[in-house]
């Protein structure tokens, strides 16, 4: 039988290790969830870490750790009756999510919700929830299963496009579509990191967008006896992205205040349809001329902390991970307040590698108002993230230079 969740002014819980504690599953235990694991941690809940291959980064500093596929229902089910957490924490999208939906109706909690982490997990689920459903604007689109499916999406979309399986992260299997010599290409790069032959890939309009950004979106329901639920927006972070993968980000980016408000807009129209608590990020193209009237697309949404919200350990007062731990444990958010421009820039391994060595660390450090976030990820493999620089500066375009500055000084062996 599931735990009770907490009712409005009656968040309990005791210490870890006890009977009393209260229990989060995090499931995924990469670099974003073991900062979600630490924030946990402070305040005194108790961390079990999941993910498919040991010493996993958040298995690291977690109470105890459960290695297994995630994918798979029974050995998802077997861990939660297990454990019998509070919170279910999903940190990567790929994970059984029917058997999230089947967990959630016998009433253990998952995060932000067990049909928000469906929905996500296949760009098909919040593509149409956001298109088709919600109307918000997005580049156009169209799904393939099949060859003969795929190139009647690229004669109806056009080139350029853009073509992804729709199940992947991190631009795994994405290809840029310029010119009908790359067509079969993308198609064939599409399965080989896609999962499995029932893979489908969505084949998007390329939007020439202007800037890009992230729009971290807190939904909040205080458990205060008559405090009512809230959307929280953070300053919208810039990024850069090469491949489908973040390189650096920064915050804030400035947007007018139109544009801004068209943003919030969307991003509180989709959290508020994938419903539940927790901290989203948004991610919107911008196209236009910055002194005119902006076009905001809709791209995608994470329902958990995100890879380009990295910043924001710097940046802001609280860490999008310490809004995410606040907001699904029933406390409140307060004032998010941006402390000064900041700036992240990945550091990626160039070579594989087991148990990597770092050099650099001592030089990276004397970079000013800088810091460094080393995953301890146990296996390298070219273009695995493999850390994060992170600075302050007194404006954006300084921030990011010491970032990147501070990240080119770390090697990786
Ligand atoms: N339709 C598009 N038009 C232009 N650029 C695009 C389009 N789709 C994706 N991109 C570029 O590729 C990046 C990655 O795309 P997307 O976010 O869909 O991939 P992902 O694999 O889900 O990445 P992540 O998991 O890191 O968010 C985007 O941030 C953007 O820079
Ligand atoms: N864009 C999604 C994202 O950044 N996810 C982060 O990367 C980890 C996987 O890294 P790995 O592929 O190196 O194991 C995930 O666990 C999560 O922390
Ligand atoms: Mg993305």
């Amino acid at each position: 039988m599931a735990k009770v969740a907490d009712q409005p002014g009656n968040v309990v819980w005791g210490t870890p290790l006890s009977a009393s504690g209260k229990r989060m599953l995090l499931l995924g235990s990469g670099e974003l969830g073991r900062e979600v694991a630490l924030e946990a941690i402070r305040l005194g809940i108790e961390v079990i870490a999941v993910d498919a291959y040991a010493n996993a980064p958040a298995m690291q500093v977690a109470h105890r750790a459960h290695v297994l596929s995630m994918l798979d229902g029974q050995s998802l089910k077997q861990v939660v009756e297990q454990e019998r957490p509070d919170l279910i924490v999903p940190e990567v999208e790929a994970l059984a999510t029917e058997t999230l939906i089947e967990l959630e109706t016998e009433g253990w909690r998952v995060i932000p919700t067990a049909l928000a982490t469906r929905l996500t997990m296949d760009r098909e689920g919040i593509r149409r929830l956001a298109a088709e459903e919600l109307g918000l604007p997005t580049s156009p689109y169209r799904f393939a299963a099949t060859e003969t499916e795929y190139r009647d999406a690229i004669a109806t979309i056009g080139l350029p496009c853009v073509v992804k399986p729709v199940m992947s992260s991190s631009g795994k299997g994405q290809s840029l579509v310029k010119t009908a010599a790359d067509v079969d290409a993308a198609w064939t790069y599409a399965f080989e990191a896609g999962r499995g032959k029932d893979q489908r890939v969505i084949v998007e309009g390329f939007v020439d967008f202007d800037t890009e950004i992230t729009l971290l979106t807190v939904r909040s329901h205080p458990q205060i006896a008559g405090a009512t639920p809230t959307t929280h927006f953070c300053p919208p972070i810039g990024h850069r992205q090469e491949a489908g993968d973040y390189r650096e980000s920064w915050q804030p980016c400035g947007l007018s205040v139109e544009t801004l408000a068209q943003c919030q807009q969307i991003a509180k129209a989709i959290t508020d349809a994938l419903g539940g608590v927790g901290l989203f990020g948004v991610e919107l193209f911008i196209a236009g001329d910055p002194t005119q009237e902006q076009t905001v697309y809709f791209s995608e949404v994470s329902p958990r902390p995100h890879d380009t919200g990295m910043v924001t350990m710097v940046s802001q007062n609280m860490s999008e991970f310490e809004l995410h731990v606040r907001a699904i444990a029933g406390l409140p958010i307060g004032e998010i307040e941006q402390i000064r421009p900041g700036a992240s820039a990945v550091i990626l391994a160039s070579v594989a590698s087991n148990g990597p060595t770092f050099t650099g660390i001592a030089e990276a450090l004397t970079v000013p108002s800088s810091k460094l976030r080393l995953f301890g990820k146990p296996r390298a493999y070219p273009n695995r993230r493999m850390g994060v620089a992170l600075a302050l500066g007194d404006t954006v375009e300084q921030a990011r230079d010491r970032a990147q500055d501070c990240a080119a000084r770390v090697k990786m062996h």
